[in-house]
């Protein structure tokens, strides 16, 4: 079953561009990305998603019902981290907390108690009083108290340490084990490859490709560099599917995208000392990707 269900999707700001004839789904159950540059169209997505901001054209439904008839209703299943958290500095945390949770009508405390300890956030505190990086686990929590069934976050890890950003993952693997959807957008390819099944990859507005990380990863080039007994030509690695080929002394690199038997053909007749295989990063990919579709 599709919990985020997107079609045709588009939102034009005056003559501006935000974001052209976006379409993808989210099953439920999943963590799904959704990565892209700045400006690429991730908050203007997400923001239309809560009929924050209507769309110009096209539709959107999330848990089977359309965003904008029954967004009241919607919202009070979904937690949301914007990317940017604003606050009445003078309210204390638990305070706000509370009034967050006053709209859901159910008791929230035990759950606010329990992100707090997690979250290692101080509820007695003043909002004034707390650092950019305690602001955002004031939203974090906030997102989270009323155990939501799909959870949007909008470049959710800024400003939060390595080992904060490392506890909200696990507590988001948490709530995605109990059966919580998430739609995770952001800019880091690397906690998107650690979070994330499916990825939809959005540009100046558009979606480009919409692919699982695995098949992301496999069906790219791998990084080979070999080192031989004696130097080799350059001509020898020149074939199909190899790029950026490098010969350095007794050392060979490339790319390489295709069947990997060709290269162990060519490796079998020729005096092997050292050799490396590895797997792009994400960033790797992305970067390539994204340079084949300028
Ligand atoms: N209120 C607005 N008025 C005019 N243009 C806007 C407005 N909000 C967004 N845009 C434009 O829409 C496009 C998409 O912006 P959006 O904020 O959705 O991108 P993003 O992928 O979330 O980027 P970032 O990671 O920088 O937040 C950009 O070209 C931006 O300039």
């Amino acid at each position: 079953m599709n919990i985020i269900e997107i079609k045709n999707l588009t939102k034009t700001y005056g003559t501006a561009r935000g974001i052209t004839d976006v379409s993808f789904n989210v099953e439920e159950g999943e963590i799904f990305g959704f990565i892209g540059p700045n400006g690429a169209g991730k908050s203007t997505t997400i923001r239309t998603l809560l009929s924050l901001i209507y769309p110009t054209s096209g539709s959107a439904k999330i848990f089977g019902k359309d965003c904008i008839e029954f967004g009241p209703e919607i919202k009070k299943e979904i937690g949301y981290l914007p990317s940017e958290v604003f606050y009445y500095d003078n309210m204390k945390v638990i305070d706000l907390l509370k009034y967050s949770a006053s709209f859901y009508k159910k008791d929230c405390s035990k759950r606010i108690k329990e992100l707090a300890d997690i979250m290692d956030l101080d509820l007695k505190k003043k909002i004034n009083d707390l650092s950019y990086g305690n602001k955002k686990k004031v939203g974090i929590v906030q997102g989270l108290l009323h155990e939501p069934k799909l959870i949007m976050l909008d470049e959710p890890t800024s400003g939060l340490d390595p080992l904060m950003q490392q506890k909200f993952f696990d507590l988001l693997k948490e709530e995605n084990r109990k059966g919580t959807t998430i739609l995770f957008s952001s800019h880091v390819l690397s906690e998107v490859q650690k979070m994330c099944e499916r990825v939809a990859i959005i540009k100046e507005g558009k979606i480009i490709n919409i692919e699982r990380i695995s098949d992301l990863k496999e069906n790219n080039f791998k990084n080979f560099e070999i080192e031989t007994t004696s130097k080799i030509d350059k001509e020898y690695f020149n074939i199909n599917g190899v790029t950026n080929l490098l010969v350095k002394g007794n050392s060979v690199s490339f790319l390489f995208k295709g069947n990997i038997n060709l290269i162990l053909q060519k490796l079998s007749v020729i005096e092997v000392v050292n050799l490396w295989i590895e797997e792009p990063s994400l960033e790797d990919v992305f970067m390539h990707y994204y340079e084949r579709e300028e």
